[in-house]
């Protein structure tokens, strides 16, 4: 044994320690060494394997997990095409969600109320002062100013307003419920919402505890119910009102996109049985705070998908929490609302929202984190854009190097999208296609067509690449 002992590692046996007995020894102990050496290739051999195993499940996982983000400016319609996913691919939980949207219903309106009646404020002033001569805003001797004037007019709408006053006053208790009490500085709606919003309008939630109860409304939600109802006809009468719809034809009221069709529909909303419809849902203006995950499963050619869709505040303070995730995404989805060319941002009143839109196209396409990631661009709003044009908005006055061209829809429609693919050729340098589509998000039939398209688009060329990674 004590040759063993005194055996080198490297084999070599000192010759001092060399006797017969000793060779029957070795010839034992090599074949325990073999045996040894059998059971150690077998345990190598079941780790190769076990590896192998693993790295296969990781890469089926991979090839099922489709990880998508919406980008975008604020506004964009970022959050409106999650809630379109949503309807095509989840219906049942957009449902389930369906009163906690009646809160931000009454907050839509409750702000645009607040919005008319201080544009009316505005102008009153304007018109009852007197006009020096360097004074460049639009003069008010024409017939909207003396309508502006006329004591008749204010004293209408200071009772309106006497009326409206406990529905006004709900509005910051409704942005703070829906925002769960976070303020954030620069933002005009003053509502924003986290993963988990809708747990925060609700008590005892059913979506936040997953007992498949339908949620209820929270008792601030109903006061505003109640008060809505019995205010609808005032809100209405507003609505109506000369002196609103000359500032809503003179273009000089500035309200949020859906603002017009929830007062159009002021009446039912006020019902006090009042439930969102999907309409409603898609129309609604809420802001999106940092990153919000939602999932679902798509089934493609006989396999299910781990959708994970990732939905991001589009607000310039909001952008630096978008990094974090483009190392691993899938995909992207670049939204840009091409009716915003007569809009500058709120976050900088001298930036043009198409410009801002040029700008963070530029940066995501030439993004090195995101080289990996298709690319598909919507050209949102496309709805809007053909309204604003018909109404006489000229692209011109706000894009000087739009020029001469037709103030058509189709020209300016194909001259944004031009800008954009232009952007993509110059700085795109990974080789990437970059697939474009118009598009109206409020328009369901439409959307949800574009949606089944670019999911399966995004789908084929995700295998492909998991495929030969
Ligand atoms: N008319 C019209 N309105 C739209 C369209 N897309 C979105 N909207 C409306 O525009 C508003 C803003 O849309 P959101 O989806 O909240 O925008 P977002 O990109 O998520 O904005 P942030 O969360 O602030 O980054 C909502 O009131 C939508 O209903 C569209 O194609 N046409
Ligand atoms: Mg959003």
């Amino acid at each position: 044994m004590a040759a063993v002992s005194t055996r080198r590692l490297d084999g070599h046996v000192p010759s001092s320690s060399i006797s017969t007995p000793l060779i029957c020894d070795y010839k034992q102990r090599n074949s325990h060494l073999l045996f040894y050496d059998e059971q150690a290739e077998k345990i190598s051999n079941l780790i190769d394997e076990e590896i192998k195993r693993e790295s296969n499940r990781q890469r089926e996982a991979r090839r099922k997990e489709v990880k998508v983000m919406l980008l975008g400016q604020a506004e964009s319609g970022k959050s409106t095409l999650q809630k379109q996913f949503q309807l095509y691919y989840a219906s049942h939980s957009l449902d389930s969600e369906r009163p906690s949207w009646r809160p931000v219903v009454y907050f839509n309106i409750i702000k645009a109320i607040r919005m008319i009646l201080d544009e009316l404020d505005y102008q009153f002033n304007a018109a009852s002062k007197p006009r020096d001569k360097d004074d460049r805003r639009p003069s008010t001797t024409t017939s909207s100013g003396s309508l502006y004037r006329s004591p008749e007019t204010q004293s209408q709408i200071a009772a309106i307003r006497t009326r409206l006053l406990p529905l006004i006053a709900m509005e910051s208790a409704l942005a703070t419920e829906l925002s769960g009490g976070v303020s954030v500085g620069g933002g005009k709606t003053g509502a924003f919402v986290r993963t988990g919003w809708q747990a925060l309008v609700g008590p005892g939630s059913a979506r936040g505890q997953g007992n498949g109860r339908p949620m209820r409304n929270s008792e601030t939600t109903n006061l505003v119910a109640r008060t809505m109802s019995s205010l609808g006809g005032e809100v209405e009468k507003l609505w109506k009102h000369q002196a609103v719809r000359t500032l809503v034809h003179s273009r000089k009221l500035r309200l949020d996109d859906s603002a017009g069709f929830f007062l159009d529909s002021i009446k039912r909303i006020a019902e006090p049985e009042y439930m969102p419809s999907t309409d409603d849902i898609l129309s609604v203006r809420l802001q999106t705070l940092g990153v919000m995950e939602h999932q679902f499963v798509i089934s493609l050619g006989g396999s299910t998908y781990n959708w994970k869709l990732y939905d991001v505040g589009g607000a310039r303070g909001q952008r630096h929490a978008w990094m974090p995730y483009f190392d691993d995404a899938t995909a992207i989805i670049f939204l840009a609302p091409i009716s915003a060319f007569d809009q500058y941002l709120e976050e900088d009143a001298r930036t043009n929202r198409i410009d801002d839109s040029l700008q963070l196209f530029t940066a995501i396409c030439s993004n090195k984190l995101l080289s990996k990631a298709h690319l598909v661009l919507l050209l949102n709003k496309a709805d809007l854009l053909k309204k604003k044009l018909k109404a006489g908005a000229k692209v011109r006055k706000y894009i000087t190097s739009f020029g001469d061209r037709p103030n058509t829809y189709e020209s300016v429609s194909e001259y944004f999208r031009s800008h954009f693919v232009q952007v993509h050729r110059r700085k795109d340098t990974f080789g990437r296609a970059l697939y474009v589509h118009f598009t109206s998000m409020l328009d369901i039939k439409a959307t949800q067509s574009i949606i089944s398209d670019v999911g399966e688009a995004i789908i084929r060329q995700h295998i492909a690449s998991v495929g030969l990674a």
